[in-house]
């Protein structure tokens, strides 16, 4: 027997992904792996006193970090899961009730959000295929600019043309420039008619493109066109974007029967608004705009379901917002949804996504993740929220809404008298004493108001849920230069970090409220900025002890090698076939992984020591509106996958200071596996820090490049090549500091009578430093001149140098024939002496290689110049020490102590100039940086 309630076919479905099993025990296994490795760290941690303890240590540190961090990225693939719509049954049963849909654009800049793109953002959703009388669209300007309002003016008048054409030939995309750039010059498919019809409309467009092109780039509109709408009186007591009244003009006014297209159809209502602005108010970026336009449309529309959209956000696809609905208007599982997120695709990405802009991984599989477990965050564009959950309303199971009851919304007053009554919602001090930036609306202090606000209406008890279509239904424009991707993900993960630290922190907060795996889903965004500790760590100390020659990791003939090769390949082949499944290149999950590396050490190091100083009370929240247009050879550079620097910033210097590091590293480490400096076999010792410090250095190749090699304008600017010049002798210093010199040439030895050594002197000319310093003499009671005589002798034999009772010398000459060299001491006093002797032959290796190529020469030149300081600068710091040796043991008062105390001293120094450039940079990056609102 069926059951007595009528069965009604759902709106949409849940669909477990395929292949979890699979995945599951995958990770597994890896996390087995994770945890021998963690367990090799702490059971050969080094003893204390020996060499390496610290840095054991802190590696132990990074590993748990990464860990615990790869535990949280589980969470977001656990339990995916893919949602599908039924539009034509949402048709059948609510044609007639479907709701109001109030859409919200916000722009900010009109230079560098140019009129003519927020224009076709507005266009393709004006021209959504859905009721125009329960369609408004509110235009948000926080530039408060009259370019803006006068390209609103002209779009409202396209708009009476371009919505009945795409209703007649049902054009998809409906953003009319990628509609005419998706369409063939001839004119593909369609009759006659649509070709005429097509030419007509392009023209059309084009005339009011230009004319809006025009005025932006005139900075001012016509006059003629100012005298023809009285709108523009608003303006007379603009003074500036920072201090300017409210201006609120109703457009179209969707309830007037006057305003209809071309064919008489009723047209969706058209609003602009800039809200009041005042410098003593602080006006809280999109948050405040987001805000000041759910009161305004709440007066003017009153839409149940508000769809918000970033001004390069256009649509993709006309049925957009009949896919939302099926969320919000199943009988059975609706009750729950706050909101639905659409993923954010790019227009402008290129093949293999040089900026790992597209974000792609994030998109087809961890906001999948999420949905699995209560729904995804709120990140901004592309989101559809009930009003009343998104004005604070707690969940409770009485919380559906009654669709048909709202319907019958009308006005009684005049569109001037509304507009008049209204503007007092958007005002500086409307919000003063209430709730809203609080309990209400989005949530202020925050640079990412989005996924805070989406937060804490989860932490309500509602869901949201994510719906990632086959057609994308939106497109936006992803940054085209390096520091704006840095500067953007400095934004984003400055703000989900002060997100862990707030009141709403999905850590503590969250805990009960949302589901643990959501929990951890959020914490892995949030955790993105403190990864740069560890990161930072990873990419720096085992290429260090690389070249000083202490190994870290478990040598080739080691078992434990065994969990480490197992986590890393398991890792990254996951990692890519992951890549590729969700669409990317090959040569894009590269790219990718450069990305993350670079946000790792500038952005998130960046985002990190700014929350943390935000934290302690300095400095303010700002929002940096990324650059929505770009040069015409920035652009090409840009089609061409060129990595584009061209503006200096903080970040690069970070970024660039430590591919340097690496390069050398790796130079040296390599230099002595060839030669054989060494008598440990790197390669044999320290296979994993030679990797890790090879990929590294590929990883960095455009770096280098952009260091060193190109030429034009998107090259690093001189001021960080020079900078990084500048700091390389700085790390030179450090480097040399670092790495006991013992490791590398020097010898200590006991004399009795005669000692001789040999040293071989691969090129003619070359030059060779010697020192020596007498450090100890048995002999308790007696410290007379107890000098030795040391005699050195070419490869012929011929006398070089000859010296006579010293207790210590340093002396460089000329080697005039290669060959090996002897030197030969001798202890005429009756005790025996310890001698320090070292030996060291400069060599510019670049003399002789004449590169092969010449794209290459500047850059070896380089690291042999740097080499050879680095060299020599080791070689000076052995002398010394072991002269300070022998001071040490002659006068007992003389401790070990005071060098370290000096080396401290000095780090603290060095340290402290750091922050002051930072510090200093930041307030230069504030006056005269990029645009910030
Ligand atoms: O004071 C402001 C600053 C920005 N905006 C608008 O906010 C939008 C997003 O700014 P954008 O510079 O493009 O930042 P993105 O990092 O690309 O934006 C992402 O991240 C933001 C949070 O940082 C979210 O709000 C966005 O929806 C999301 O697309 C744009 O339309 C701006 O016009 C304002 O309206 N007022
Ligand atoms: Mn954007």
């Amino acid at each position: 027997m069926r059951s007595e309630k009528k069965y009604v076919p759902p709106l949409f479905e849940t669909k477990r992904a395929r292949g979890l099993v699979f995945f599951r025990s995958f990770a597994v296994t890896l996390f087995v792996g994770i945890c021998l490795i963690l367990f090799y760290r702490v059971s050969n941690i080094p003893r204390d006193g020996e060499e390496g303890r610290w840095v054991w240590i802190g590696l132990l540190g990074a590993e748990l970090w990464f860990g615990f961090y790869w535990v949280l990225t589980q969470a977001l693939r656990w339990n995916q899961v893919h949602r599908l719509t039924f539009k034509d049954r949402l048709s059948q049963r609510y044609e007639k009730d479907l709701p109001r849909v109030d859409i919200f654009v916000c722009t900010a800049d009109p230079v560098i959000e140019p009129p003519v793109m927020v224009m076709n953002t507005v266009l393709s959703v004006m021209a959504y295929d859905y009721p125009p009388e329960k369609l408004a669209i509110y235009l948000s300007d926080d530039a408060g600019s009259d370019l803006t309002f006068y390209a609103l003016l002209e779009a409202s008048r396209f708009a009476k043309q371009w919505l009945p054409y795409c209703k007649k030939f049902d054009v998809q995309p409906r953003s009319p420039a990628a509609y005419f750039v998706s369409k063939s010059p001839t004119g593909d498919g369609g009759g006659q008619s649509q070709t005429m019809d097509l030419m007509a409309i392009k023209n059309l467009y084009q005339e009011m493109a230009d004319r809006i092109e025009t005025a932006t780039m005139l900075g001012r509109i016509p006059e003629e066109a100012r005298l023809e709408h009285e709108g523009f009186s608003q303006w007379d007591s603009y003074s500036s974007k920072r201090d300017h009244d409210t201006i609120l003009k109703i457009l179209i006014d969707g309830e007037d029967p006057c305003s209809t297209d071309t064919d008489g159809s009723a047209l969706p209502t058209l609003v602009y608004l800039a809200r009041e602005k005042r410098p003593q108010h602080f006006h809280n970026f999109k948050a405040g705009a987001m805000n000041a336009l759910i009161r305004v449309s709440s007066k003017i529309s009153n839409g149940q379901i508000v769809l918000n959209l970033d001004c390069d956000m256009c649509s993709n696809d006309p049925l957009t917002v009949r896919d939302a609905l099926c969320f919000f208007m199943d009988e059975e599982k609706s009750h729950d949804i706050a909101f639905v997120q659409f993923p954010q695709w790019f227009a402008n990405v290129t093949k293999n996504d040089l900026y790992s802009s597209s974000l792609r991984v994030i998109t087809n599989v961890e906001f999948h993740g999420t949905d699995g477990y209560g729904g995804p965050l709120y990140v901004g564009t592309g989101c559809f929220h009930r009003r009343d959950t998104l004005c604070g309303r707690e969940f409770s199971q009485d919380s559906k809404i009654e669709w048909k009851k709202h319907n019958d919304h009308r006005r009684q007053q005049s569109v001037h008298k509304l507009e008049e009554e209204t503007k007092t919602l958007a005002s500086c001090t409307h919000e003063q004493n209430t709730k809203w930036g609080d309990e209400m609306g989005l949530k202020y202090g925050c640079p990412v108001e989005d996924v805070i606000t989406g937060l804490s209406i989860q932490c309500k008890g509602w869901k949201s849920a994510y719906f990632n279509p086959e057609r994308k239904a939106f497109l936006g424009l992803a940054p085209t230069t390096l520091p704006q991707v840095l500067v953007q993900h400095k934004r984003w993960s400055e703000g989900d970090f002060q997100i862990v630290l707030s009141k709403y922190s999905p850590a503590w907060y969250a805990h009960g409220r949302i589901s643990l795996g959501l929990q951890l889903g959020y914490c892995c965004y949030c955790f993105w900025a403190p990864n740069c500790l560890a990161t930072l760590y990873y990419s720096i100390v085992p290429s260090l002890f690389l070249l000083k020659g202490v190994s870290l990791f478990p040598q080739v003939s080691s078992p434990w090698l065994l969990p480490f090769a197992y986590v890393i390949f398991a890792k990254y082949t996951y990692s890519l076939v992951e890549f590729l499944w969700a669409g990317g290149t090959v040569l894009g999950w590269w790219n990718d992984q450069r990305i993350w590396l670079y946000k790792r050490t500038s952005s998130y190091l960046f985002a990190t020591v700014d929350t943390v100083l935000k934290t302690l009370g300095f400095g303010d929240t700002a929002f940096v509106i990324t650059d929505k247009v770009a040069d015409e050879d920035v652009s090409q550079r840009y089609e061409k996958e060129m990595m584009e620097f061209g503006a200096t910033s903080p970040m690069f210097e970070v970024l660039s200071t430590l591919a340097m590091l690496n390069l050398f590293c790796l130079v040296g480490a390599v230099k002595k596996v060839i030669m054989n400096y060494s008598i440990h076999r790197l390669h044999e010792t320290m296979p994993l820090q030679i990797l890790l410090c090879g990929v590294l250095v590929l990883v960095n190749l455009p770096l280098y490049q952009g260091l060193l090699l190109r030429k034009d304008k998107g090259r690093m600017p001189c001021s960080v090549t020079m900078g990084i010049a500048l700091k390389g002798y700085f790390v030179v210093l450090l480097l040399a500091l670092l790495s006991s010199p013992e490791a590398v040439f020097g010898i200590r030895f006991v004399i009795d009578r005669e000692e001789c050594f040999s040293h071989d002197v691969k090129y003619e000319g070359d030059t060779v430093h010697v020192s020596f310093v007498v450090v100890k003499v048995d002999s308790s009671w007696h410290y007379s001149d107890d000098g030795v005589d040391l005699v050195v002798k070419g490869p012929t034999g011929d006398q070089i140098h000859d010296f006579r009772d010293k207790i210590s010398e340093k002396i460089e000459f000329v080697a005039h024939q290669k060959g090996v060299h002897r030197f030969c001491f001798t202890n005429k006093s009756p005790y025996h002496e310890t001698i320090d002797f070292d030996v060291h032959v400069g060599h510019f290796s670049y003399y002789d290689e004449h590169a092969k190529d010449e794209h290459f020469q500047p850059l070896l030149e380089q690291i042999s110049k740097l080499e050879e300081a680095l060299y020599n600068i080791q070689f000076e710091q052995h002398w010394l020490e072991a002269q300070t040796d022998r001071q040490a043991i002659i006068n007992d008062a003389m401790s070990r102590r005071t060098i370290h105390k000096a080396f401290f001293e000095s780090a603290a120094l060095v340290a402290a100039s750091i922050l002051q450039v930072y510090l200093l940079r930041r307030l230069f990056e504030r006056k005269l940086g990029m645009s910030r609102v």
